[in-house]
């Protein structure tokens, strides 16, 4: 349990990761430790190269810690196999990426539909659609949308699993700053309705405003970690 008697769901113990040996070796992640309770919505901030993608990768069970580790709702991902990983990833981890990652020979509809061939018991993917308010579109090819609203497919698709954490690798990075909006206030909604923990990435200082927390990165390692007291509503943000 934390301070403020939520439960831990993430868990960075002393986390190492190298790329490289030698004069080369470089550090990615430098001794990096944090905690992230049940329902938050966090926020990884950094410029380029400050090491919040491989931050990312070991939360979603992509990638394994040089030393140190990784426990997530109550597993330690970085004592799994590879077979173990995956079906970690399976169950508890949504991914939503900056250039969505749909299929484009799929429609709509089948593009949330596919997580039925991962997880047993997804939500309906007509139920989905229209909870990110997309009824009208599922027949739909992605490409025959716009940017933002295969944006909240792939959110649809990834909720769809019912996971535990969704992770977000700079999910507005390629929208507007109005659909953008729309997008981050359903990752919020997510958090506060107490459905998701969500966990994003970005470069974008003003998301912070937003977050329950804040992790600043630099050079690989922590800056700082902000617990937001009064985080605002995404709307309520001069964006
Ligand atoms: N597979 C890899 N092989 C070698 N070096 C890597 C690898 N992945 C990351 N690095 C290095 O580790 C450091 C941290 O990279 P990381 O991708 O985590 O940064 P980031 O904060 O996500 O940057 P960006 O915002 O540009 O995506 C960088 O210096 C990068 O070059």
């Amino acid at each position: 349990m934390s301070g403020t008697g939520k439960k831990t769901i993430v868990e960075f113990q002393d986390v190492v990761k190298t790329y490289g040996e030698g004069e080369a070796l470089q550090y990615a992640n430098n001794h990096v430790s944090f905690t992230i309770e049940e329902g938050e919505f966090v926020v990884i901030l950094g410029q380029s190269g400050a090491g919040k993608s491989t931050v990312l990768n070991m939360l979603g069970g992509m990638d394994l810690p040089t030393s140190g580790k990784v426990l997530i709702d109550g597993e330690e991902v970085s004592a799994m196999n590879d077979k173990q990983l995956s079906d970690f990833r399976a169950r508890k981890i949504g991914f939503i990426f900056q250039f969505y990652n749909l299929i484009p020979s799929l429609t709509v509809r089948e593009n949330v539909a596919l997580t039925k061939s991962i997880v047993k018991d997804a939500v309906d993917p007509d139920e989905m659609l229209a909870a990110v308010g997309l009824a009208n579109h599922k027949d739909k090819f992605p490409s025959q949308l716009s940017g933002g609203e295969q944006q909240r497919v792939s959110i649809a698709r990834a909720l769809s699993k019912k996971p535990r954490i969704i992770l977000g690798d700079e999910p507005t990075g390629a929208l507007d700053s109005e659909t953008g909006v729309i997008v981050l206030s359903l990752l919020q909604k997510q958090s506060r309705d107490g459905k998701n923990t969500v966990i994003l990435v970005t470069h974008n200082a003003d998301i912070a405003q937003c977050a329950d927390k804040v992790i600043r990165m630099k050079n690989g390692k922590i800056r700082e970690v902000i617990t937001n007291e009064h985080p605002l509503a995404v709307e309520e943000v001069e964006w």
